[in-house]
């Protein structure tokens, strides 16, 4: 079960953006849609301990990683989130090994044994064995992609929050890897949320959708909801 409640604001010098959203739900496969600027991946952030909440909670399986009223807000690393990022954040300067174990190393400490043999599995597993020491930059996307999806799963998450994961991709690719990542959820047996304005996405992932605007939660629909597509491609 995912429980989240969230109020916040951002703000910089001329704008400010308020997030007051609120959703619980069973369903495996979660989808936050909704226009540029609903507060998708504000959410997602918040959820991973990346922004500061100014009340709320996020419960995971009855675990609170956040409860403002019961004064807990668990650290990003100790949340056991494993995050996507829109345009997946790589980091440029490191090998598709190093990258998928940045979350797993820390300042000046050697990769535990434990540790080597779980990103030595993931590469095998994603198919990148032949582009382990390569840089991201000579990647292709859906190769991009896969490293991102490794480092989120190498620090062995409890929940897959997906921003956009799809965004960079082309049509047939994002078909392929949509698949990919439904079985690769399956196989894990976790939860994830996804973000996206893809109602593709939507339709080929979800399991329940929650139509997002303005900071808000507009609507809720199960897969199953015939009314779903038309739901989809009616949102602003
Ligand atoms: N630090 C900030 N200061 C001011 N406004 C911000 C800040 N961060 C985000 N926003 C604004 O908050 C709103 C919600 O942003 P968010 O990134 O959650 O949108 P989104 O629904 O994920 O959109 P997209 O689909 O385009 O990624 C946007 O209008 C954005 O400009």
């Amino acid at each position: 079960m995912i429980d989240v409640r969230l109020q916040l604001s951002v703000n910089d010098a001329r704008r400010r953006f308020d997030l007051d959203i609120a959703f619980a739900t069973d369903a495996p496969f979660v989808a936050l849609y909704g226009p540029s600027g609903a507060g998708k991946s504000l959410t997602l952030q918040a959820m991973a301990g990346l922004l500061p909440v100014q009340a709320g909670h996020v419960r995971l399986n009855g675990r609170a990683l956040l409860d403002t009223a019961g004064g807990v807000c668990l650290a990003p690393e100790a949340r056991g989130v494993g995050y996507l990022f829109q345009q997946y954040a790589l980091f440029p300067h490191l090998s598709v090994r190093d990258n998928i174990a940045f979350g797993l190393t820390s300042w000046r400490r050697r990769l535990k044994a434990d540790d080597a043999a779980r990103v030595d599995a993931l590469i095998e597993s994603f198919g990148l064995a032949a582009l382990a020491a390569s840089r991201p930059a000579t990647l292709s996307g859906g190769q991009q992609q896969r490293v991102a999806l490794a480092r989120a799963l190498a620090c062995k998450p409890r929940v897959l929050l997906l921003d956009e994961p799809f965004a960079a991709l082309h049509t047939t690719l994002r078909r392929e890897l949509r698949a990919e990542l439904r079985e690769l959820r399956r196989r894990l047996g976790i939860p994830a949320v996804i973000v996206s304005h893809d109602p593709e996405d939507v339709m080929a992932l979800a399991d329940e959708v929650f139509l997002l605007d303005g900071g808000g939660v507009r609507q809720r629909l199960r897969a199953d909801d015939p009314d779903l597509r038309a739901a989809l491609e009616r949102s602003p």
